[in-house]
């Protein structure tokens, strides 16, 4: 499927204006106010502790700011940031090999912590609980084990699948913390200080404009502000108005609340082919010519998030709202 352009997953648009757009500091990262405050007093604590923080995981939706977070840990610690993912560590040596470069107090960052191969999940545990790995050199009868002692690091690993983490490796984190989707005044915030960054003044209405449409992501509503931009340069404007951004949105066909043209094939699929449901996933998936594990993990979590589909005992519902959203007239039981 093409690229969506208010979809949470990193892009290749996205790349060359990420770097520069991540804040550095707890106090330039907007909104999260529960998970910062927690953040601030560990932080601190271990700091007066003169100790590594305890390890770290963070979950969410993807792009609302987990590998962000994590080198702001690193940078609030004073310590150097080394990252890494659960799919390039490929084998216990690999990990060894990283863990044994680390600096006292370093944080070692794993994106997608959830496909750690099993053999290098493994080895972790004591690693993160001992600050040792034991490994095996060799094979066969003269295979013998070497424990190698490691610096007192801090693990920060981030995963869009909490579910998918085993309970020995998640109760090895002291400190969980869950990204939420942004509320639209935190959207906003973001969209005025990018805005800053690339040295174009914004209509406050239109920075609320870009929050709304933005469903709760930060990524998203960097991405979106980009093309709004352009398309206030290419009109001459001093300050981009909440005139060009609505075209340039609805040229990128993202409606009012953020929905595109994926959302609306959804909701219709099960408004008019099963007046509204209850349905089940797997008949919705075979009617729309989705999968069933997409449909869940991708399209879905922002609309219920929004309330526009409950699910039920029976099956998907979409709720009024979402009919009210549409302009579409109830029909059907009542
Ligand atoms: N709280 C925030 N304040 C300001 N900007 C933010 C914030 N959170 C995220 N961003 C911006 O959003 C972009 C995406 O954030 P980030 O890459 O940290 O998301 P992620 O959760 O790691 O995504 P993924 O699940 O794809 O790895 C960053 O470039 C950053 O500029
Ligand atoms: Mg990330």
């Amino acid at each position: 499927m093409d690229d969506r352009m208010i979809d949470g997953e990193l892009q290749d648009q996205d790349v060359e204006i990420e770097f520069s757009l991540r804040p550095s500091t707890l106090a330039q990262y907007i909104g999260q106010d529960k998970v910062k405050e927690n953040l601030t007093i560990f932080i601190q604590a271990a700091k007066m502790r003169e100790e590594p923080l305890d390890h770290v995981l963070l979950y969410g939706p993807p792009g609302l700011g987990k590998t962000t977070l994590a080198s702001i840990i690193s940078h609030e610690m004073g310590v150097q940031f080394r990252s890494t993912s659960g799919p390039a560590i490929e084998r216990a040596g690999d990990l060894a090999a990283i863990l044994s470069s680390l600096e006292p107090g370093d944080v070692l960052f794993i994106d997608e912590v959830h496909r750690l191969p099993r053999s290098v999940e493994e080895v972790l545990y004591a690693a993160m609980e001992d600050f040792f790995i034991d490994i095996v050199i060799g094979s066969g009868p003269s295979a013998r084990s070497v424990r190698i002692d490691l610096p007192p690091f801090t693990l920060v690993g981030a995963t869009t699948r909490a579910g998918l983490l085993s309970a020995p490796l998640r109760d090895r984190f002291g400190v969980l913390s869950r990204l939420e989707y942004y509320e639209i005044k935190d959207l906003c915030n973001i969209v005025e200080r990018t805005a800053d960054i690339f040295n174009m003044p914004i209509a406050s209405k239109a920075a609320i404009e870009v929050a709304r449409r933005s469903r709760g992501t930060p990524r998203i509503a960097n991405r979106l502000l980009k093309r709004v931009r352009d398309i206030s340069q290419v009109k001459g404007e001093e300050e981009i108005s909440l005139e060009s951004t609505k075209e340039a949105l609805n040229m990128l066909q993202v409606d009012d609340a953020g929905l595109d043209h994926v959302d609306h094939k959804l909701l219709l699929g099960i408004i008019e082919g099963f007046h509204g449901g209850p349905v089940g996933l797997d008949t919705i998936a075979a009617t729309i010519g989705e999968e069933s594990q997409t449909i869940e993990e991708v399209y879905e979590p922002f609309l219920l998030q929004l309330g526009f589909i409950q699910r039920t005992p029976r099956g998907r519902v979409i709720t009024s709202k979402a009919y009210d959203h549409l302009g579409i007239k109830r029909t059907g039981e009542d």
